[in-house]
C-alpha cells in the first residue's frame, strides 16, 4: 500500500523523525541515497527498526516517489544549503502539482522565501519547517515551526501536529507559523536565544568554578531548576556537571573551543539588518568565536604577570537573580527581533503562539516561556508588564554583583554585561547619542533633531565657529 508521507535524508534527525512517524502510526517511506559509504543507511536502517511493519526504505528517488500517496508529502532531512536544491531538482521531475515538500533543516530563511515562490510556480506547495529537539526530541516530539501557505499547512498538519511535542494541555508544540520563510526565520532566533541561554551558564559555571566543585555548582543548578528558573538547558547543565569517567568530571576533559554551524551567526546579522539591538546573543556568539583562539589564549594566559587570586565565592542569591534577570532580556530581544522581522516581512507572527510550541520539544522550553505565553498575550514588548518591569528593578543590584564578581575573579561574563547594558539603556531617558549626533553633523553635516523642536526637523550646525 502507498505511504502517507515520505522521508528524504536518514541522518540523525531524519532517521528519529521517520520512527516518530511510524510509532504514531504514519505510513512512511525513507529514502537516502547509496552512493559511497551510505550504501548500507537504508537497509541497516530497516534492519534495526524491523519491529515498525509501517515503513518502507528505498535508494531509487522514483521508486521512492512512487511509493506515496497524492497528494505526496515529502520532508526533506538533509544538511542546510546548496545540497537542499540539489535534492529538490532530483524530486522535481517524479511530482505532480500539489505535491508537498517540507524543509526540516536549519535553512536559511531567505533561501526557504526563494525556494517557496520557486515551487510555487511549478505548482508545488514548499514549507519550511524548523524543527528543534535535537536527537531526542526528533524521536519523541519535537517542536516544529511550519512556515509557507496556511492551505499547505493544512494538508500536513495532522501529521505533523501527531508527531510533536505537546505543551501543557496536550496541545501540539506545532503551528503555522506564517508565509514562505516565517518558519524557519523562528527557528533561527530560537537558535539565536539558545545561544544566549547556554553562554549565560556558561559564564555562570565559569565564576562559580573559581570557588567551588561541578558536584557542588550541580547542586546549586538543582535548587535553581526547582524553581522558576527550571529549563531543559539547566536541566542538562546538570547532568553533564555531574557526568563522571571513572574518578574524573567528563566536562573537566572537554576541550573549551566552542563549535557553531550558522544559526547563531544569521540571527545576529539578522539583527544587525533590522536594527534590532540583540547584543546578549551577539556576544554569545562573539564568546564562542573567542574560544576558538586556544593556542594564543593559552600563550598570552602565560605571559600574565599577576597570579590568579583564590577565588571570591560571589553570593548565590545573587547570582541566581541575575541569572533570571538576564534571562528575561534574552526572551525580550529575541520576541523583539521576531516582532521587527514580521512588520519588514508582513507574517503576522503570533508571538504568543510561539512561546507555546517552544513550551515543550525544543531546546529553550522553560518555565519563563510557559510564563511568557500569557505575557506575550497582552503586549508583545515583554518589558512593558509591571511584574517583569519589576523584576528587573530589584533584580539590578545582583547583576551588578555578579559583573563585579566577574572582574575581581577574572571571569569573562560579557552575556551578563550586554543584559545589564541593554537594561540601563533601556531605562535612561538621556542617552549620549546627542553627543554622537553632534560629532555626525560636525564632520559629516549629518544634521541633528532638536529637544526644543518638533521631530522630524534636522538642524545643522557650524560646530567649529564660535
Ligand atoms: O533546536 C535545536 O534542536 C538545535 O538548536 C539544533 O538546531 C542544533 O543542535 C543546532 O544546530 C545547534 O547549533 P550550533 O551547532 O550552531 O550550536
Amino acid at each position: 500500500s502507498k505511504s502517507q508521507f515520505g522521508v528524504i535524508g536518514l541522518g540523525v534527525m531524519g532517521k528519529s523523525l521517520s520512527l516518530n512517524l511510524a510509532e504514531n502510526g504514519i505510513d512512511t517511506s525513507v529514502y537516502n541515497r547509496s552512493e559511497g559509504n551510505e550504501a548500507h543507511v537504508v537497509s541497516s536502517f530497516l534492519e534495526h527498526n524491523s519491529s515498525f511493519k509501517n515503513i518502507q526504505g528505498f535508494t531509487n528517488i522514483d521508486q521512492f516517489v512512487a511509493s506515496l500517496a497524492t497528494p505526496r508529502k515529502i520532508l526533506i532531512m538533509v544538511k542546510a544549503g546548496a545540497i537542499i536544491d540539489l535534492v529538490i531538482d532530483q524530486l522535481l521531475p517524479y511530482l505532480s502539482a500539489n505535491d508537498i515538500i517540507i524543509d526540516g533543516g536549519n535553512s536559511h530563511y531567505n533561501d526557504t522565501q526563494r525556494r517557496y515562490s520557486d515551487l510555487n510556480k511549478n505548482g508545488i506547495h514548499f514549507i519550511g519547517c524548523g524543527v528543534s529537539g535535537g536527537e531526542e526530541g526528533a524521536r519523541k516530539g519535537p517542536s516544529l515551526m511550519p512556515g509557507g501557505h496556511p492551505q499547505s499547512y493544512k494538508l500536513v498538519a495532522p501529521i505533523l501536529e501527531s508527531i510533536a511535542a505537546k505543551d501543557t494541555k496536550g496541545n501540539p508544540c506545532c503551528t503555522f507559523i506564517g508565509k514562505d520563510g516565517a518558519g524557519h526565520f523562528v527557528k533561527m532566533i530560537h537558535n539565536g536565544m539558545e545561544y544566549a541561554e547556554m553562554q549565560l551558564l556558561a559564564e555562570l559555571y565559569a565564576l562559580l568554578s573559581t570557588s567551588m566543585t561541578n558536584e557542588v555548582i550541580a547542586e546549586l543548578f538543582t535548587s535553581w531548576n526547582n524553581s522558576d528558573l527550571s529549563s531543559y538547558l539547566l536541566e542538562i547543565t546538570i547532568d553533564i556537571l555531574r557526568k563522571k569517567e571513572g574518578d574524573d568530571y567528563l566536562l573537566d576533559k572537554v576541550l573549551d573551543k566552542a563549535g557553531n554551524k550558522g544559526t547563531g551567526n544569521w540571527s545576529s546579522k539578522t539583527a544587525l539588518d533590522l536594527g534590532v539591538p540583540a547584543n546578549i546573543m551577539t556576544s554569545a556568539l562573539f564568546a564562542r568565536y573567542l574560544s576558538a583562539f586556544k593556542t594564543s589564549r593559552e600563550q598570552l594566559a602565560k605571559q600574565l604577570n599577576h597570579k590568579k587570586s583564590k577565588g571570591l565565592t560571589p553570593d548565590l542569591k545573587a547570582l541566581e537573580n541575575a541569572y533570571r534577570m538576564a534571562r528575561i532580556l534574552n526572551h525580550h530581544q529575541g520576541f523583539q527581533l521576531m516582532q521587527q522581522a514580521s512588520d519588514v516581512n508582513s507574517w503576522e507572527l503570533n508571538l504568543s503562539e510561539i512561546a507555546r510550541i517552544w513550551t515543550n520539544g525544543c531546546i529553550i522550553r522553560s518555565q519563563f516561556m510557559e510564563d511568557s505565553i500569557l505575557y506575550l498575550k497582552s503586549s508583545n514588548d515583554l518589558l512593558s508588564h509591571p511584574s517583569i518591569f519589576k523584576t528587573l528593578e530589584t533584580t539590578e543590584p545582583d547583576i551588578i554583583h555578579l559583573i563585579q564578581s566577574g572582574m575581581i575573579n577574572r571571569v569573562a561574563v560579557d552575556t551578563f554585561w550586554s543584559a545589564y547594558n541593554y537594561w540601563i539603556s533601556m531605562t535612561t531617558d538621556r542617552l549620549p547619542a546627542n553627543l554622537i549626533q553632534a560629532q555626525r553633523d560636525y564632520f559629516g553635516a549629518h544634521t541633528f533633531e532638536r529637544t526644543d523642536a518638533p521631530l522630524n526637523q534636522f538642524f545643522h550646525a557650524n560646530w567649529d565657529s564660535a
